[in-house]
């Protein structure tokens, strides 16, 4: 994670920071980011990476690269505002024995923002159409070894594939239908069992219900309705409800302020 010290909405790259240039709240945004790194460190050791002034978007930790065993595919960013945090994360990757990839010439790849690990199904979807290219996905497979799923977004208010799904522990998947073109619906009908479907509504979507941390049977988001609760509650999960509407402002909430690195099974890679 990152602490949110120079974290504010300066330029709009995606819908939800529309007219909130200069809005946020620093005490506030501070408050929530700690709440969520204790959440995170009741469960998991955080590692932090240096806050840099000139580049608020850095909090969102999850754009950083694709972590899998100790590889790391790091992120060539779609918009010029976010370039100068490549570097940063590949100084801290370096620096933590990671073996660092860099992305082939050409596409764009925003890291664990559009690319999840789906451990139940032992396959990566790729999220494209706003920010990572489906051009980068043949080289994902191969690098890591694992079929890759390209999935088109179509709502530019779910850019990232990590604002409107997330593969869950015990097999399910949590999604928002709508963000997706009718193919990429098709590839998830194809992929996931109907009874692993759990198809979110737009109220939930657009509370960042879909950019969850799951960290054993705790479920880290924003917010979950009464009935999304208690779809999750049955599957043995616990959502646990961190408000994170600061940085909702920036279109991120509590996946993209982290980055898992270790832990997933590509230890055998
Ligand atoms: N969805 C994510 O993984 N990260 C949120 C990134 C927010 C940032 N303002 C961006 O538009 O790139």
């Amino acid at each position: 994670m990152c602490p949110p010290d120079f974290f504010g909405v300066s330029y709009v790259i995606n819908p939800w920071m529309q007219g909130e240039t200069g809005h946020t709240d620093a005490a506030a945004a501070r408050a929530q980011w700690t709440a969520l790194k204790e959440a995170v460190a009741r469960v998991a050791e955080v590692c932090l990476i240096a806050p840099h002034e000139n580049l608020p978007d850095l909090v969102f930790t999850a754009n950083a690269g694709l972590v899998l065993g100790k590889r790391v595919l790091l992120s060539r960013f779609r918009w010029p505002q976010r370039r100068g945090e490549e570097e940063i994360f590949r100084a801290w990757f370096e620096k933590a024995g990671f073996d660092v990839i860099t992305p082939p010439p050409g596409p764009f790849f925003e890291g664990a923002g559009d690319a999840l690990i789906d451990e139940a199904r032992d396959l990566i979807w790729l999220g494209h159409g706003f920010r990572s290219d489906a051009a980068v996905a043949p080289f994902v497979e191969k690098l890591f070894g694992r079929t890759t799923a390209p999935l088109r977004l179509v709502d530019p208010r779910f850019y990232h594939l990590d604002t409107c799904l997330c593969p869950l522990p015990g097999g399910a998947l949590l999604y928002f239908p709508a963000a997706f073109d009718a193919a990429a619906r098709a590839e998830i009908e194809s992929r996931v069992a109907p009874e692993h479907r759990i198809a979110v509504d737009e109220a939930d979507a657009v509370k960042f219900c879909c950019n969850a941390v799951a960290l054993g049977d705790a479920l880290l988001l924003n917010d979950a309705s009464p009935a999304l609760s208690e779809t999750l509650r049955a599957r043995g999960l616990t959502p646990v409800a961190l408000p994170l509407g600061q940085f909702m402002k920036a279109g991120g909430a509590a996946k993209c302020l982290t980055l898992r690195i270790s832990g997933q099974s590509g230890e055998r890679i």
